[in-house]
């Protein structure tokens, strides 16, 4: 049930987003019920001078489990790496999500100023884990400078519309050489299963949870479609029919005949 990602092994494929949570409690129920072992956490909501007193990253730590800082808010290369520098100091980590997204209407990925980003970073150490537009082309090309994974996304962040992109999702699990993490637009435990079917490493869901009646259960409900989603990737799901006649999975012959 485990995957590698940047040399180390996670026991889980949901990694977690720990925005628009209605308090830390609930957070931190969701955190467990999951089983997730990787959860991001937006770098400004972190307050990095007094990061000794911050609730929420207490409340996060208190779970155990491994922070991957976000760069969301930042819009071009250069500030991106201004905030990996920042989110290095603060929280000890060179992993990072890296999301540069200059539009806030639509959160959509700047794939030039994330490519560019991606290459600086790397040289730098970093583990980058871009969020990125499901495309083929660019995950090669952020594989070529270095990068530590690929997120491709399901639907934009926080529309809960699920995977949009599948078959661009397709391909990219058909190239990849790094783990590919579905990421964002996630609705429904049932996306997350699909993620994993098709071949995904990993996905990471944040609304879908945060904003359910029970956040805790749904991430529990999460955590059991993930796993039945890479059973039914290990066990071959059967190849789908391309006429639209049936194909009977029962003998036909009448009771009659025998
Ligand atoms: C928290 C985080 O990293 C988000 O930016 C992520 O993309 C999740 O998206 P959803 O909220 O759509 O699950």
């Amino acid at each position: 049930m485990s995957f590698s990602i940047g040399g180390i092994e996670m026991g889980s494929r949901l990694l977690l987003g720990t925005g628009k949570f209605s308090s830390n409690e609930n957070m931190v129920a969701a955190i467990k019920a999951s089983g997730t072992e990787m959860v991001t956490v937006a770098l400004k909501r972190v307050d990095a001078k007094r990061k000794e007193q911050d609730e929420l990253l207490a409340a996060l730590r208190s779970t155990g489990v491994r922070l991957l800082p976000n760069t969301s808010g930042v819009r071009t290369a250069d500030e991106a790496v201004f905030a990996a520098e920042l989110a290095r100091e603060a929280l000890e980590t060179d992993w990072l999500k890296l999301e540069i997204h200059p539009d806030p209407k639509y959160l959509l990925p700047d794939p030039i100023e994330t490519l560019k980003a991606t290459e600086v970073l790397a040289k730098k150490g970093f583990k980058i884990l871009p969020y990125i537009h499901a495309d083929p082309v660019l995950c090669k090309r952020l594989e070529e400078v270095g990068t530590t994974a690929v997120m491709p996304l399901g639907a934009p962040i926080g529309t809960n519309l699920g995977i949009k992109t599948k078959e661009f999702i397709e391909i990219i699990i058909d190239q990849a050489k790094v783990p590919v993490i579905v990421d964002a637009g996630i609705g429904a435990p049932s996306d997350a299963a699909l993620a994993l079917e098709l071949g995904a490493d990993a996905v990471l869901v944040n609304t879908a949870i945060a904003v359910a009646g029970n956040p805790a259960q749904m991430g529990e409900a999460f955590k059991l479609a993930v796993a039945s989603g890479e059973l039914a990737y290990k066990a071959k799901l059967g190849p789908k029919q391309l006429s639209k006649k049936a194909s009977a999975s029962s003998p036909l012959t009448s009771f009659l005949d025998v």
